[in-house]
Protein backbone atom coordinates (compact mmCIF):
# COMPACT_ATOMS: atom_id res chain seq x y z
CA UNK A 1 0.00 0.00 0.00
CA UNK A 2 1.38 3.11 -1.20
CA UNK A 3 0.91 6.34 1.04
CA UNK A 4 -1.97 7.67 -1.05
CA UNK A 5 -3.92 4.35 -0.66
CA UNK A 6 -6.72 3.19 1.55
CA UNK A 7 -6.93 -0.27 2.96
CA UNK A 8 -10.01 -2.34 1.47
CA UNK A 9 -11.08 -4.31 4.51
CA UNK A 10 -13.37 -8.00 3.50
CA UNK A 11 -14.86 -9.64 6.96
CA UNK A 12 -14.39 -13.35 5.75
CA UNK A 13 -16.64 -14.71 8.40
CA UNK A 14 -19.35 -12.02 9.42
CA UNK A 15 -20.82 -13.79 12.23
CA UNK A 16 -20.11 -12.62 15.95
CA UNK A 17 -16.62 -10.99 16.00
CA UNK A 18 -16.07 -10.60 12.26
CA UNK A 19 -19.51 -8.38 12.34
CA UNK A 20 -18.37 -5.86 15.11
CA UNK A 21 -14.91 -5.46 13.61
CA UNK A 22 -16.88 -4.74 10.15
CA UNK A 23 -19.17 -2.47 11.83
CA UNK A 24 -16.70 -0.40 13.75
CA UNK A 25 -14.12 -0.23 10.48
CA UNK A 26 -17.46 1.36 8.75
CA UNK A 27 -17.64 3.71 11.91
CA UNK A 28 -14.94 5.48 11.00
CA UNK A 29 -15.90 5.25 7.03
CA UNK A 30 -13.62 2.80 6.16
CA UNK A 31 -14.22 0.63 3.00
CA UNK A 32 -15.55 -3.07 4.17
CA UNK A 33 -17.08 -5.59 2.24
CA UNK A 34 -18.96 -8.83 4.46
CA UNK A 35 -18.70 -12.46 3.39
CA UNK A 36 -20.66 -14.64 5.05
CA UNK A 37 -23.85 -17.08 4.75
CA UNK A 38 -27.11 -18.05 6.88
CA UNK A 39 -29.63 -15.63 8.37
CA UNK A 40 -27.01 -13.22 9.93
CA UNK A 41 -25.70 -12.32 6.45
CA UNK A 42 -29.32 -12.12 5.07
CA UNK A 43 -30.57 -10.47 7.79
CA UNK A 44 -27.98 -7.42 7.74
CA UNK A 45 -28.45 -7.37 3.65
CA UNK A 46 -31.71 -6.45 4.35
CA UNK A 47 -32.21 -4.51 7.34
CA UNK A 48 -28.55 -3.29 8.23
CA UNK A 49 -26.52 -4.35 10.92
CA UNK A 50 -26.98 -3.35 14.45
CA UNK A 51 -24.06 -3.15 16.90
CA UNK A 52 -25.09 -3.32 20.66
CA UNK A 53 -23.11 -4.19 24.28
CA UNK A 54 -20.10 -2.96 25.81
CA UNK A 55 -18.91 -0.72 23.14
CA UNK A 56 -22.09 1.05 22.10
CA UNK A 57 -24.89 1.36 19.89
CA UNK A 58 -23.99 1.54 15.86
CA UNK A 59 -25.84 0.72 12.86
CA UNK A 60 -24.59 0.54 9.26
CA UNK A 61 -27.45 0.71 7.42
CA UNK A 62 -28.79 -1.73 4.74
CA UNK A 63 -27.81 0.98 1.56
CA UNK A 64 -24.53 1.16 3.37
CA UNK A 65 -23.76 -2.41 3.51
CA UNK A 66 -21.61 -4.16 0.84
CA UNK A 67 -21.26 -7.37 0.65
CA UNK A 68 -19.16 -9.79 -1.66
CA UNK A 69 -21.63 -11.90 -3.54
CA UNK A 70 -22.07 -8.58 -5.52
CA UNK A 71 -20.23 -9.77 -8.82
CA UNK A 72 -18.28 -6.40 -8.61
CA UNK A 73 -17.18 -7.15 -5.41
CA UNK A 74 -15.54 -10.34 -6.80
CA UNK A 75 -13.76 -9.01 -9.25
CA UNK A 76 -12.51 -6.30 -6.86
CA UNK A 77 -8.72 -7.54 -4.44
CA UNK A 78 -8.65 -6.57 -0.87
CA UNK A 79 -5.46 -5.28 0.52
CA UNK A 80 -6.80 -6.37 4.26
CA UNK A 81 -9.01 -9.56 4.78
CA UNK A 82 -9.75 -10.36 8.01
CA UNK A 83 -10.70 -14.14 8.48
CA UNK A 84 -13.60 -14.94 11.38
CA UNK A 85 -14.29 -17.92 10.82
CA UNK A 86 -14.28 -20.97 13.25
CA UNK A 87 -11.24 -23.31 12.87
CA UNK A 88 -12.94 -26.15 11.60
CA UNK A 89 -14.16 -23.66 8.42
CA UNK A 90 -10.23 -22.19 8.09
CA UNK A 91 -8.77 -24.07 5.14
CA UNK A 92 -11.82 -23.59 3.13
CA UNK A 93 -12.85 -19.82 3.91
CA UNK A 94 -9.09 -19.11 3.10
CA UNK A 95 -8.69 -20.83 0.21
CA UNK A 96 -12.20 -19.37 -1.05
CA UNK A 97 -10.41 -15.30 0.42
CA UNK A 98 -7.48 -16.18 -1.13
CA UNK A 99 -8.40 -15.49 -4.03
CA UNK A 100 -9.52 -12.45 -3.76
CA UNK A 101 -6.35 -10.82 -1.76
CA UNK A 102 -3.56 -7.93 -3.36
CA UNK A 103 -0.74 -9.36 -3.95
CA UNK A 104 0.77 -7.14 -1.47
CA UNK A 105 -1.64 -7.70 1.11
CA UNK A 106 -2.41 -9.30 4.55
CA UNK A 107 -4.80 -12.04 5.76
CA UNK A 108 -5.01 -12.16 9.23
CA UNK A 109 -6.17 -14.74 11.72
CA UNK A 110 -9.01 -13.74 13.59
CA UNK A 111 -9.54 -16.47 15.53
CA UNK A 112 -8.96 -18.86 18.78
CA UNK A 113 -6.83 -21.88 18.69
CA UNK A 114 -3.74 -24.26 17.49
CA UNK A 115 -2.98 -24.29 13.19
CA UNK A 116 -5.12 -21.43 11.59
CA UNK A 117 -2.04 -19.24 10.82
CA UNK A 118 0.00 -22.53 9.56
CA UNK A 119 -3.17 -22.88 7.15
CA UNK A 120 -3.77 -19.59 5.94
CA UNK A 121 0.39 -19.35 5.01
CA UNK A 122 0.31 -22.15 3.30
CA UNK A 123 -2.22 -21.06 0.91
CA UNK A 124 -1.49 -17.07 0.63
CA UNK A 125 2.14 -17.57 1.90
CA UNK A 126 3.82 -16.51 5.12
CA UNK A 127 4.30 -12.92 3.53
CA UNK A 128 1.21 -12.10 3.29
CA UNK A 129 -0.21 -14.32 7.31
CA UNK A 130 -0.57 -11.64 9.87
CA UNK A 131 -1.95 -13.59 13.37
CA UNK A 132 -4.29 -11.74 16.07
CA UNK A 133 -5.43 -12.02 19.77
CA UNK A 134 -8.67 -11.67 20.17
CA UNK A 135 -9.98 -11.27 23.41
CA UNK A 136 -13.46 -9.41 23.43
CA UNK A 137 -16.28 -11.54 24.03
CA UNK A 138 -19.38 -10.97 20.93
CA UNK A 139 -22.64 -12.73 20.24
CA UNK A 140 -25.18 -12.75 17.73
CA UNK A 141 -28.36 -12.68 19.70
CA UNK A 142 -30.79 -12.66 16.96
CA UNK A 143 -29.31 -12.45 13.15
CA UNK A 144 -28.41 -8.62 12.27
CA UNK A 145 -27.53 -7.44 16.04
CA UNK A 146 -23.89 -7.96 17.48
CA UNK A 147 -23.42 -7.89 20.83
CA UNK A 148 -20.06 -7.25 22.07
CA UNK A 149 -19.88 -8.63 25.62
CA UNK A 150 -17.21 -8.40 27.60
CA UNK A 151 -13.63 -7.31 27.25
CA UNK A 152 -10.53 -8.71 29.02
CA UNK A 153 -7.42 -7.04 26.90
CA UNK A 154 -5.96 -5.25 24.06
CA UNK A 155 -6.67 -7.00 20.20
CA UNK A 156 -2.89 -8.18 19.30
CA UNK A 157 -1.62 -7.93 15.89
CA UNK A 158 1.64 -9.43 14.74
CA UNK A 159 3.63 -11.16 11.93
CA UNK A 160 3.88 -14.91 12.74
CA UNK A 161 6.44 -15.57 10.25
CA UNK A 162 8.34 -13.33 8.71
CA UNK A 163 7.99 -9.53 7.79
CA UNK A 164 4.51 -8.55 5.79
CA UNK A 165 3.27 -5.36 4.54
CA UNK A 166 4.45 -3.06 7.34
CA UNK A 167 1.61 0.01 6.27
CA UNK A 168 -1.68 -2.17 6.12
CA UNK A 169 -0.31 -3.63 9.73
CA UNK A 170 0.01 -0.33 11.24
CA UNK A 171 -2.86 0.85 9.27
CA UNK A 172 -5.28 -1.47 11.06
CA UNK A 173 -4.08 -1.53 14.34
CA UNK A 174 -4.29 2.04 13.95
CA UNK A 175 -7.91 2.04 12.53
CA UNK A 176 -9.08 -0.30 15.16
CA UNK A 177 -8.04 2.30 17.40
CA UNK A 178 -9.41 5.04 16.06
CA UNK A 179 -13.11 2.91 15.81
CA UNK A 180 -12.71 2.41 19.47
CA UNK A 181 -11.55 -1.01 19.23
CA UNK A 182 -8.41 -1.29 21.61
CA UNK A 183 -5.53 -2.77 19.61
CA UNK A 184 -1.42 -2.90 19.46
CA UNK A 185 0.86 -4.24 17.45
CA UNK A 186 3.45 -6.92 18.71
CA UNK A 187 6.62 -8.65 17.96
CA UNK A 188 6.88 -12.28 16.48
CA UNK A 189 7.25 -13.79 19.47
CA UNK A 190 5.02 -11.99 21.45
CA UNK A 191 2.62 -12.81 19.35
CA UNK A 192 3.14 -16.50 19.18
CA UNK A 193 3.11 -16.19 23.05
CA UNK A 194 -0.34 -14.31 23.40
CA UNK A 195 -2.10 -16.95 21.13
CA UNK A 196 -0.82 -19.53 23.45
CA UNK A 197 -1.92 -17.63 26.44
CA UNK A 198 -5.55 -17.81 24.97
CA UNK A 199 -5.04 -21.30 23.85
CA UNK A 200 -4.47 -21.72 28.29
CA UNK A 201 -7.42 -19.44 28.43
CA UNK A 202 -9.74 -21.04 26.16
CA UNK A 203 -8.90 -24.90 27.04
CA UNK A 204 -9.10 -23.89 30.43
CA UNK A 205 -12.63 -22.57 30.41
CA UNK A 206 -14.59 -23.40 27.09
CA UNK A 207 -14.64 -26.58 27.04
CA UNK A 208 -16.24 -27.02 31.52
CA UNK A 209 -18.42 -24.29 30.36
CA UNK A 210 -19.67 -25.99 27.53
CA UNK A 211 -20.26 -29.22 29.53
CA UNK A 212 -21.52 -27.77 32.43
CA UNK A 213 -23.73 -24.77 30.74
CA UNK A 214 -22.37 -22.68 32.89
CA UNK A 215 -20.96 -19.09 32.40
CA UNK A 216 -17.10 -18.27 32.91
CA UNK A 217 -17.38 -17.16 36.43
CA UNK A 218 -19.14 -19.97 37.90
CA UNK A 219 -15.88 -21.98 37.03
CA UNK A 220 -13.78 -20.47 38.86
CA UNK A 221 -16.45 -20.29 42.35
CA UNK A 222 -16.41 -23.75 42.89
CA UNK A 223 -14.10 -25.66 43.94
CA UNK A 224 -14.23 -28.97 42.01
CA UNK A 225 -14.33 -26.94 38.58
CA UNK A 226 -11.23 -24.92 39.84
CA UNK A 227 -9.64 -28.52 40.53
CA UNK A 228 -10.03 -29.18 36.94
CA UNK A 229 -9.15 -26.00 35.45
CA UNK A 230 -5.62 -26.85 37.36
CA UNK A 231 -5.55 -30.05 35.74
CA UNK A 232 -6.10 -28.72 32.02
CA UNK A 233 -3.44 -25.68 32.98
CA UNK A 234 -0.72 -28.00 34.23
CA UNK A 235 -0.57 -30.45 31.22
CA UNK A 236 -0.23 -27.45 28.98
CA UNK A 237 2.35 -26.30 30.15
CA UNK A 238 4.02 -29.93 30.29
CA UNK A 239 2.89 -29.60 26.59
CA UNK A 240 4.43 -26.38 25.68
CA UNK A 241 7.60 -27.27 27.83
CA UNK A 242 8.28 -30.34 25.23
CA UNK A 243 7.60 -27.67 22.48
CA UNK A 244 10.11 -24.88 23.92
CA UNK A 245 6.69 -22.63 23.17
CA UNK A 246 7.21 -19.48 24.82
CA UNK A 247 4.35 -18.71 27.09
CA UNK A 248 3.90 -14.97 29.12
CA UNK A 249 3.86 -16.88 32.41
CA UNK A 250 6.62 -18.14 34.67
CA UNK A 251 4.63 -21.33 35.01
CA UNK A 252 1.36 -23.10 36.00
CA UNK A 253 0.77 -21.82 39.60
CA UNK A 254 1.92 -18.34 38.57
CA UNK A 255 -1.25 -18.52 35.20
CA UNK A 256 -3.68 -20.11 37.36
CA UNK A 257 -3.31 -17.64 39.57
CA UNK A 258 -3.57 -15.14 36.79
CA UNK A 259 -6.84 -17.06 35.30
CA UNK A 260 -8.63 -16.71 38.34
CA UNK A 261 -7.34 -12.96 40.02
CA UNK A 262 -7.49 -11.39 36.62
CA UNK A 263 -9.04 -12.44 33.36
CA UNK A 264 -11.64 -14.20 35.18
CA UNK A 265 -13.54 -11.07 37.00
CA UNK A 266 -14.04 -9.03 33.39
CA UNK A 267 -15.62 -11.72 31.80
CA UNK A 268 -17.12 -13.28 34.64
CA UNK A 269 -21.23 -13.20 32.61
CA UNK A 270 -19.75 -14.63 29.25
CA UNK A 271 -21.02 -18.06 28.69
CA UNK A 272 -18.03 -19.65 26.09
CA UNK A 273 -18.40 -19.55 22.51
CA UNK A 274 -17.72 -23.48 22.28
CA UNK A 275 -21.31 -23.15 24.80
CA UNK A 276 -22.65 -20.66 22.35
CA UNK A 277 -21.77 -23.51 19.32
CA UNK A 278 -23.29 -26.61 21.40
CA UNK A 279 -26.97 -24.79 22.44
CA UNK A 280 -26.91 -23.92 18.31
CA UNK A 281 -26.24 -27.33 17.47
CA UNK A 282 -22.90 -26.28 15.60
CA UNK A 283 -19.63 -28.30 15.80
CA UNK A 284 -17.16 -26.57 17.69
CA UNK A 285 -13.89 -25.23 18.00
CA UNK A 286 -12.54 -28.72 20.34
CA UNK A 287 -9.98 -29.99 17.58
CA UNK A 288 -7.78 -26.46 17.69
CA UNK A 289 -8.17 -26.04 21.34
CA UNK A 290 -7.94 -29.55 23.87
CA UNK A 291 -8.07 -31.81 21.16
CA UNK A 292 -5.11 -30.03 19.78
CA UNK A 293 -3.02 -29.93 23.11
CA UNK A 294 -3.62 -34.11 23.26
CA UNK A 295 -2.21 -34.70 19.46
CA UNK A 296 1.04 -32.39 20.72
CA UNK A 297 0.69 -34.31 23.63
CA UNK A 298 0.75 -37.63 22.00
CA UNK A 299 3.84 -37.10 19.88
CA UNK A 300 5.43 -36.50 22.46
CA UNK A 301 4.58 -38.86 24.47
CA UNK A 302 3.32 -36.63 27.51
CA UNK A 303 0.00 -37.65 28.63
CA UNK A 304 -2.74 -35.16 29.10
CA UNK A 305 -5.82 -36.97 30.78
CA UNK A 306 -7.66 -33.90 31.66
CA UNK A 307 -7.56 -32.72 27.72
CA UNK A 308 -8.24 -35.95 26.40
CA UNK A 309 -11.43 -36.31 28.71
CA UNK A 310 -12.42 -32.91 28.19
CA UNK A 311 -11.84 -33.56 24.49
CA UNK A 312 -14.16 -36.74 24.32
CA UNK A 313 -16.81 -35.22 26.42
CA UNK A 314 -17.13 -32.04 23.83
CA UNK A 315 -17.26 -34.71 20.83
CA UNK A 316 -20.14 -36.60 22.41
CA UNK A 317 -21.90 -33.09 23.05
CA UNK A 318 -21.31 -32.49 19.50
CA UNK A 319 -22.86 -35.46 18.34
CA UNK A 320 -25.74 -35.52 20.99
CA UNK A 321 -26.61 -32.14 20.15
CA UNK A 322 -26.69 -32.77 16.26
CA UNK A 323 -28.41 -36.26 16.28
CA UNK A 324 -30.74 -36.13 19.35
CA UNK A 325 -30.43 -37.12 22.26
CA UNK A 326 -32.30 -40.38 21.82
CA UNK A 327 -34.94 -42.76 23.55
CA UNK A 328 -32.77 -42.61 27.11
CA UNK A 329 -32.72 -38.58 26.95
N1 LIG B 1 -17.33 -14.87 19.56
C1 LIG B 1 -16.40 -14.54 20.45
O1 LIG B 1 -16.69 -13.98 21.51
C2 LIG B 1 -14.96 -14.77 20.15
C3 LIG B 1 -14.57 -15.53 19.07
N2 LIG B 1 -13.22 -15.69 18.81
C4 LIG B 1 -12.81 -16.49 17.68
O2 LIG B 1 -13.18 -15.82 16.48
C5 LIG B 1 -13.47 -16.78 15.46
C6 LIG B 1 -14.86 -16.47 14.92
O3 LIG B 1 -15.79 -16.69 15.97
P1 LIG B 1 -17.30 -16.16 15.92
O4 LIG B 1 -17.36 -14.81 15.32
O5 LIG B 1 -17.84 -16.35 17.28
O6 LIG B 1 -17.94 -17.22 14.92
P2 LIG B 1 -19.34 -17.17 14.17
O7 LIG B 1 -19.75 -18.57 13.92
O8 LIG B 1 -20.28 -16.24 14.85
O9 LIG B 1 -18.97 -16.48 12.77
C7 LIG B 1 -18.34 -17.12 11.69
C8 LIG B 1 -19.23 -16.91 10.49
O10 LIG B 1 -18.51 -17.31 9.32
C9 LIG B 1 -19.41 -18.06 8.49
N3 LIG B 1 -18.62 -18.88 7.57
C10 LIG B 1 -17.96 -20.04 7.81
N4 LIG B 1 -17.36 -20.46 6.69
C11 LIG B 1 -17.64 -19.57 5.72
C12 LIG B 1 -17.31 -19.47 4.35
N5 LIG B 1 -16.57 -20.40 3.75
N6 LIG B 1 -17.79 -18.42 3.65
C13 LIG B 1 -18.56 -17.47 4.23
N7 LIG B 1 -18.91 -17.51 5.55
C14 LIG B 1 -18.45 -18.55 6.28
C15 LIG B 1 -20.22 -18.84 9.48
O11 LIG B 1 -21.39 -19.40 8.90
P3 LIG B 1 -22.03 -20.75 9.55
O12 LIG B 1 -22.56 -20.33 10.90
O13 LIG B 1 -23.07 -21.11 8.57
O14 LIG B 1 -20.93 -21.74 9.66
C16 LIG B 1 -20.51 -17.77 10.53
O15 LIG B 1 -21.60 -16.96 10.13
C17 LIG B 1 -13.35 -18.15 16.13
O16 LIG B 1 -12.09 -18.72 15.92
C18 LIG B 1 -13.54 -17.82 17.62
O17 LIG B 1 -12.93 -18.74 18.49
C19 LIG B 1 -12.26 -15.09 19.55
C20 LIG B 1 -12.61 -14.31 20.62
C21 LIG B 1 -13.95 -14.12 21.02
C1 LIG C 1 -15.16 -14.30 24.39
C2 LIG C 1 -13.87 -14.90 24.84
C3 LIG C 1 -12.79 -13.90 24.50
C4 LIG C 1 -13.89 -14.99 26.32
O1 LIG C 1 -13.61 -13.80 26.97
C5 LIG C 1 -13.59 -16.22 24.20
O2 LIG C 1 -12.47 -16.43 23.82
C6 LIG C 1 -14.57 -17.31 24.00
O3 LIG C 1 -15.71 -17.29 24.40
O4 LIG C 1 -14.17 -18.31 23.37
Amino acid sequence: MNESQSPTYLIYGAGAIGSVLGGFLHKINRSVTFAGRGSHLLAIKEQGLRITGIWGEHLVPPEEIDILSDPLNREKRYSTILLSVKSKDTETAAREAAELLAEDGIMVSIQNGLGNWETIARLVGEKRTVGARVIFGAEIPVPGLAKVTVNADDVLLGEPFCPVNRALLQTLKDDLRLSGIPARAVSKEEIWSALWGKVLYNCSLNPLGAILEVPYGRLGENEETRMIIRGIIEEIFLVCQALKVPLPYKGADDYYRFLLETQLPPTRDHRASMLQDILAKRKTEIEALNGAISRLARENEIPTPYNDLLTLLIKFKEKRESQGPGPQG
